[in-house]
């Protein structure tokens, strides 16, 4: 019989093979966990991992837990570049209506919630594993913060988020209707506000994405 596996989903590759480094380093028996990169953003990061939760239940080896995993936008004083976080919530922050008064999320529209809990029982375990981890939400979003305005709104709208990236509401929606626990894991690669490509330090989240990986799964 085979042990039971943990998925963690990135959305691009890189991301993916910086946490197949960090399952290695760990140390567990590589079978115990499946890596895949599903695409970018929450409808790719639904698709995906709703597809592989249902073909694993359908072959009788169900996934134990799902992990969203990569590297996120840090907000300014909440979460630096290099810093790892844990989400206590996905929050899908772009899901909703604009109204003139402002933004109204899907809960306040009676369709749903845009807020999802991480597993309380995962996060004790990966808050065990990284106690230097920023514990706080981490939003979903489609569209990467590009303008300090916007850093602003959601920095008030969201005072507990500690960072951003476009995939952990989709994969946590999987999740829950799968009835697999969830939980979501990013390095900050750079801080959130005016679009500057250039300033995203990639090998330093990918560095620190392979640590945290290598510390929660060993
Ligand atoms: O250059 C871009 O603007 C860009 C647009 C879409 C995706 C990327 C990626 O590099 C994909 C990786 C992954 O990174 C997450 N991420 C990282 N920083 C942020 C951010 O500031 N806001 C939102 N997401 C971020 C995200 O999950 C991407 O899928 C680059």
């Amino acid at each position: 019989m085979q042990p039971e596996r943990l998925l963690i989903v990135t959305a691009v590759e890189a991301e993916a093979a910086a946490v197949r480094a960090g399952v290695q380093a760990s140390g567990v028996h590589p079978d115990t966990v499946v890596v895949a990169p599903v695409g970018v953003g929450p409808a790719a990061a639904a698709a995906g991992t709703a597809r592989l939760l249902t073909l694993a239940e359908a072959a009788g080896t169900p996934y134990r837990a799902v992990l969203s995993a990569g590297i996120a936008g840090g907000f300014p004083g909440r979460a630096v570049v290099g810093a790892t976080v844990l989400g206590a919530r996905t929050i899908a922050a772009d899901l909703g209506a604009e109204a003139p008064d402002g933004f109204l999320p899907v809960d306040q529209l009676g369709f749903g919630s845009n807020l999802l809990e991480a597993d309380p029982a995962l996060r004790k375990t990966l808050t065990a594993a990284l106690p230097a981890a920023i514990v706080g939400d981490i939003l979903t979003l489609a569209t990467v913060t590009g303008t300090a305005q916007t850093a602003d709104i959601l920095q008030t709208r969201h005072p507990r988020a500690v960072a951003e990236a476009m995939e952990g509401y989709g994969v946590a929606c999987a999740a829950q209707l799968a009835g697999v626990p969830f939980a979501e894991i990013r390095t900050i690669s750079n801080p959130i506000g005016p679009r500057d490509r250039a300033a995203w330090r990639l090998p330093e989240a990918f560095s620190a994405l392979t640590e945290a990986v290598a510390a929660a799964c060993g």
